[in-house]
């Protein structure tokens, strides 16, 4: 991490939590002062208004988990970046591995999704991620550096972007990859920026992402090129979230 970098943590709750899980959001969103990191909770749809209204003033964001490209229109059961935005939210994952995996989501559609997300104002976090077989072939930067390619439009700044690199082996398994494999691939991340976007690569934060715990978040974050972290099944409880927050050195 570097000074030009502010270490971003976020949790992605996926498809879990109801209205009562207000109070483990209060918990978090109580325990961030003196903080270095950004912290954000990406909560289902269904929850984004009230937690959205929950935190007003406190230093926690909230974000979706998807959009889709268009700003409104005939497509039932889907939701807009400015409905996102509407609803309190400040940012939003894209191209995670359960839509690409779910939903058959390719590189272009997330490339659209990101530009509705610029188009409304929400920062996108871009999730790139090998698979188990591509990792064994010894091709996961080559992977990750094309979906960066071909999932994050042009125009990509400093402000207006960030990458998660989620290898897909990693997520709810308890796995990680070694230090020096996350080290390789978040530099091979802002090498593949660094080509596109000059200087700005810089200032890109780039999150590590599957199987991040209270236990391991300290080792992981002190990575290069390691700007922070995505979690999942940590995130749903209060303690261990801040836990990884309190993590970032
Ligand atoms: O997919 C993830 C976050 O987006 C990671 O999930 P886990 O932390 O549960 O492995």
């Amino acid at each position: 991490m570097t000074a030009e970098r502010r270490p971003l943590i976020a949790g992605n709750w996926k498809m879990n939590g109801l209205r009562a899980a207000k109070s483990e959001l209060r918990t978090v969103a109580a325990g961030l002062a003196g903080l270095s990191a950004e912290t954000m909770i990406c909560p289902p749809f269904t929850l984004i208004g009230a937690f959205a209204a929950d935190v007003a003033g406190t230093q926690l964001m909230i974000g979706g988990q998807d959009c889709h490209p268009a700003e409104s229109g005939a497509h039932t059961g889907d939701i807009s970046a400015e409905m996102l935005r509407d609803a309190g939210a400040v940012a939003v994952i894209l191209g995670h591995s359960e839509r690409r995996i779910d939903h058959q989501e390719g590189d272009a559609i997330v490339k659209a999704k990101v530009k509705a997300a610029w188009r409304a104002g929400l920062l996108p976090v871009v999730c790139v991620g090998e698979t188990l077989v591509e990792r064994d072939a010894g091709e996961a930067a080559a992977v990750v550096t094309r979906q960066v390619r071909q999932s994050v439009p042009e125009g990509a700044t400093a402000v207006n972007l960030v990458v998660a690199y989620e290898p897909i082996w990693a997520i709810g398994t308890g796995r990680t990859p070694t230090t020096d494999d996350v080290a390789e691939v978040h530099g091979a991340i802002r090498h593949i920026l660094g080509e596109r976007f000059g200087a700005e690569a810089n200032g890109i934060r780039i999150l590590y992402g599957g199987s991040v715990k209270p236990d391991n978040a300290a080792t992981l974050l002190a990575t290069a090129n390691v700007d922070g972290a995505l979690v999942g099944g940590a995130s749903l409880k209060a303690a261990d979230f801040l836990a990884i927050a309190r993590a970032v050195g």
